[in-house]
């Protein structure tokens, strides 16, 4: 810079700051991603192209239930959870991460049908920032989600809950080999093997695997509890409000089913559905490395009651939900599935 000295009367005095950022660390000035995964590019992971959402409108997108999406015979919870988030979060300064979100079920949605999430931005102050979104299928709220989202902010730090001892995700069996392994197994009843073997069987986007060998069936009575390592097949983009909404995917998948397993007994169908769901989100992490699962519930007045806790592989807490859902005896034949729009 050329320096000369010019005569001038002081009008104003002013302060420079000049900040310095090292070449290496310039991408700290890019915004943070919302991901964008395109739903037909085969190099997202099937869980990031479940999540896409189209825009529609200003604070309207669109999803749909992916032809190798897990449906269930209905829109499945998880993906009303998962989509719901990805609106909201679409929506909000990026810098503003959710850290907890409350949901409500209220109607079974049609897999064949898009989905039209409509975003309402109650809320945005300096730290926090709070939506509400409405699923809609042919005019009708099928569900709807409130979703709070904080800026980073140090502060207090410590965790009372510890992750339990539990055998590493690499000893343990994939949902794939635990399946085969399940048809020839003769301590099981010849009938639930010709059961397993002949239903169709739809690999899901997410990885899980069992942290306790078990040799229950569908029909026979164990304990309300389960731990579980999951983690999403193939790479997500690096973007932690994705990570946050695949945990909010996976979180519904195998939850209030454990509610029914100390009532399970020979014949017994059940008709069971979500009806709420609440996440709080503790720490960051990555869905696509191992996390731990663990839930305990209890069952009255038909309704099923799931609390869970999420640790990272090095035992930090980093979601703790609850989900409360239908737990009936089914009427025969089974209707609850039956779509009510
Ligand atoms: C170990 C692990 C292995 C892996 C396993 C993996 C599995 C994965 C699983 C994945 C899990 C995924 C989890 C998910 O994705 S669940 C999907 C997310 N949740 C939903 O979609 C729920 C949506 N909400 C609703 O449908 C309504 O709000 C409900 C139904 C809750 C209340 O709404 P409402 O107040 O209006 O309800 P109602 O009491 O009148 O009943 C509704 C209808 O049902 C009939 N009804 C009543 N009683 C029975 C009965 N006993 N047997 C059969 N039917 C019965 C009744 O007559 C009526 O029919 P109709 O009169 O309208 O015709």
């Amino acid at each position: 810079m050329a320096s000369s000295t010019q005569p001038a009367d002081v009008i104003a005095l002013s302060k420079l700051t000049c900040l310095l950022l090292p070449k290496e660390h310039t991408n700290l000035l890019e915004s943070k991603s919302i991901w964008s995964a395109d739903e037909t590019h085969e190099k997202f992971s099937l869980a990031e192209r479940i999540l896409h959402l189209d825009p529609v409108e200003v604070n309207i997108f669109q999803g749909i239930t992916l032809p190798d999406a897990p449906k269930f015979g209905k829109v499945f919870g998880g993906q009303f959870i998962g989509q719901a988030l990805a609106a909201a979060s679409k929506t909000v300064d990026c810098l503003k991460i959710v850290h907890s979100l409350h949901a409500y079920f209220l109607l079974i949605g049609d897999f064949n049908m898009p989905i039209t999430y409509q975003v309402h931005r109650v809320r945005d102050g300096k730290s926090f920032a709070t939506r509400r979104v409405e699923a809609i299928q042919n005019g009708n709220v099928v569900f709807t989600l409130l979703a709070s989202f904080q800026k980073e902010e140090g502060g207090f730090n410590h965790q009372v809950a510890e992750m339990p001892s539990v055998p590493n995700p690499e000893e343990l069996l994939s949902m794939e080999e635990l399946r085969e392994r399940r048809i020839i197994d003769p301590r099981l009843p010849r009938t639930y093997r010709n059961k397993v073997a002949s239903r169709e069987y739809v690999p899901w986007p997410i990885e899980i695997r069992f942290c306790e060998h078990n040799t229950s069936t569908n029909q026979t009575k164990s304990p309300p509890s389960l731990r579980y390592w999951f983690r999403a097949k193939g790479k997500l983009s690096d973007d932690q409000a994705l990570h946050r909404c695949v945990a909010a995917y996976t979180s519904d998948l195998i939850f209030l089913q454990v509610s029914l397993n100390p009532h399970r007994e020979k014949g017994l169908k059940s008709a069971s559905v979500s009806l709420d769901h609440s996440m709080w989100f503790h720490r960051p992490f990555r869905a696509d490395d191992w996390v731990l699962y663990i839930n305990s519930p209890s069952a009255h007045g038909a309704r099923g009651f799931v609390s869970g806790q999420m640790f990272t592989r090095n035992g930090e807490l980093i979601v703790s939900l609850t989900q409360e859902g239908l737990l009936r005896r089914a009427r025969s034949p089974v209707s609850a599935a039956k779509p009510k729009l």
